[in-house]
């Protein structure tokens, strides 16, 4: 995320709000200089020339100010569309890459982190420019007064830039804390309320409020410390804010005393040491609220980096065979797997079993690459022996949760696919769909109700099977998909989905003799 990308996503926009931010500045230093104007003529007592400048004052000021506000309107405006833009950057990056992301570390990323985006770094950016703006424009109008003044602000200006550095690093450590307990405090809300139906039968009370509120107290507590950092380094500003204020107009006074600025000056030098020294102590302020977002920034900007999807693949449908050797897999926990050798020829009809644990779904996701293993490789030939490298999203995965989304059946058939209508209804019959169909008035159009679950666990598990055969890919990967369907329809099933021309390794726990007949051999994995 940078600041220039901001201001390209919209460059007219940001021409027309920048050209009003130095407008703003230039209509109130002027405003400001009538000061002097009003002041000498109030020495003098001449009513005529006051109230003239005290006119032009007016207009010239709220004017100035009107046209700053229209500013910071179309700053904000600016900053939705591109946060909009980054959002969906971060939303393709999450799609196209090949690590799977936790829902809460999404729903942070694109939430909350990106508020804090605004508040600790863009909104910041754009207080520092127009201060620079205001800063610069009234020192020009006061160098006009007396260059002793303008040497001083500068000496200030340094003083002030210098000391809140000092004071810069806990705030930023306080900044990343409050993103990553937002990010456990959702993720605790994810992982309990996920099964809060379970909880409310058994009544688990006390345990839930436990641990919500622990992540919770953690969240309060992060929070209130970067607060506490924010007051802390304010109030350090504010010091040195108030008095440099204080001696500059001591200064002016002094000049004034000693001849060599009217009287009138005094007023004006008031309001522009108030502009400057705010404007000064705006952005040291606002530089440390930057610095205390880099991590965050580093953070989405590599969200926001493309994933490099060109990789040479070939097809799929080209495979002949497709073999593990060597393989082993060990997980952070110390645990280690290790598979036997094996081949498996296209168009074979693999019966995958092996007591709980050994190791099964894991072979599924070491070959689709979800996984890396420690050693051996998986390799997939073509019918002349050659090595291929096939696009792995061509495999027909059925993992042990099958998962639908919001749409009607026929739309989590064909996921989406309007010309795939005519097969999906051909394969709902196939994976004994039918009947169920005939329960829903709207049949194969009705709604999967994903809050509600209308669907039981069997009829999920028809619609995610119908969804290989409708995409009809070359080798399919089911992992105890007709777990949660009956043994009579589960025969009738496998019978239809072993009758294509695919590989297909299927995972299974107690089919009956029948079953496995249907299968043309069986791969059984041991626990090492
Ligand atoms: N990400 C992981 N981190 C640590 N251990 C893991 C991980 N994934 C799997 N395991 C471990 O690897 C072993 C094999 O798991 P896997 O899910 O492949 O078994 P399975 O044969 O499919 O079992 P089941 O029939 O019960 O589904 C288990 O002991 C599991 O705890």
């Amino acid at each position: 995320m940078s600041f220039s990308k901001l201001l390209k996503s919209n460059l007219i926009r940001a021409v027309t709000l920048i050209f009003a931010t130095v407008l703003g500045a230039v209509l109130v230093a002027i405003g400001n200089s009538y000061l002097t104007n009003i002041g000498n003529s109030l020495q003098k007592q001449d009513i005529n020339t006051f109230l003239r400048y005290m006119l032009l004052f007016f207009v010239v000021l709220v004017g100035g100010e009107s046209i700053e506000f229209i500013a910071s309107y179309l700053f904000a405006k600016q900053v939705q569309e591109y946060l909009h833009e980054v959002r969906e950057r971060v939303t393709r990056k999450l799609f196209l890459q090949k690590e799977t992301t936790k829902i809460t570390d999404v729903q942070n990323d694109l939430t909350n982190d990106l508020n804090m985006m605004n508040d600790n770094f863009l909104t910041p950016m754009y207080k520092i420019i127009s201060s620079i703006f205001n800063i610069v424009f009234s020192i020009a109008i006061v160098f006009t007064y007396s260059w002793i003044l303008v040497v001083l602000i500068l000496i200030l200006a340094v003083v002030m830039f210098v000391l809140p550095q000092l004071i810069s690093k806990p705030l930023e450590k306080a900044t990343v804390a409050v993103s990553e307990n937002n990010q456990a405090y959702l993720d605790t809300i994810e992982k309990w309320f996920k099964g809060i139906a379970i909880l409310k039968r058994y009544n688990v009370k006390s345990k839930l409020f436990h641990v919500l509120a622990q992540s919770s107290d953690k969240l309060e507590k992060a929070n209130v410390n970067r607060s506490k950092k924010v007051s802390q380094t304010s109030i350090f500003n504010n010091l040195v804010n108030g008095s440099a204020q204080v001696l500059i107009i001591f200064t002016a006074g002094l000049l004034i005393i000693t001849k060599s600025m009217p009287f009138g000056a005094f007023f004006s030098i008031g309001n522009f040491s108030g502009v400057i020294f705010t404007g000064l102590f705006t952005v040291v302020s606002q530089i440390t609220l930057i610095q205390s977002s880099k991590q965050l920034n580093k953070k989405i900007t590599a969200n926001m980096t493309t994933v490099d999807t060109t990789v040479a693949s070939d097809s799929l449908a080209d495979f002949a065979t497709v073999s593990g050797q060597n393989l082993t897999i060990k997980f952070p926990n110390g645990e280690q797997l290790r598979f036997p050798d094996f081949e498996v020829k296209q168009g074979e009809k693999i019966l995958l079993t092996g007591e709980s644990g050994a190791g099964k779904s894991t072979l599924f996701k070491l070959i689709l690459d979800e996984l890396t293993p420690s050693s051996g490789q998986i390799t997939f030939k073509d019918k002349n022996g050659k090595f291929l490298k096939p696009n792995l999203n061509q495999i027909g995965y059925i993992p042990q949760d099958p998962v639908l989304f919001p749409g009607t059946i026929q739309e989590n058939i064909t996921l989406f696919n309007d010309s795939l209508n005519e097969k999906a209804k051909y394969w709902a019959e196939k994976v004994q769909l039918g009947t169920d169909l005939t329960k829903f008035p709207q049949g194969i159009k009705t709604k999967v109700d994903l809050d509600k679950n209308n669907l039981s666990g069997g009829q999920r598990q028809k619609v995610v099977l119908a969804r290989t055969q409708v995409y009809e890919s070359k080798l399919v990967l089911i992992d105890e998909g007709t777990s949660a369907i009956d043994s009579k329809n589960t025969q009738i099933i496998l019978q239809n989905l072993l009758q294509s021309s695919a590989t297909v390794i299927f995972i299974a726990h107690n089919l009956t003799p029948e079953m496995h007949k249907l299968f043309d051999r069986e791969l059984k994995l041991t626990k090492a």
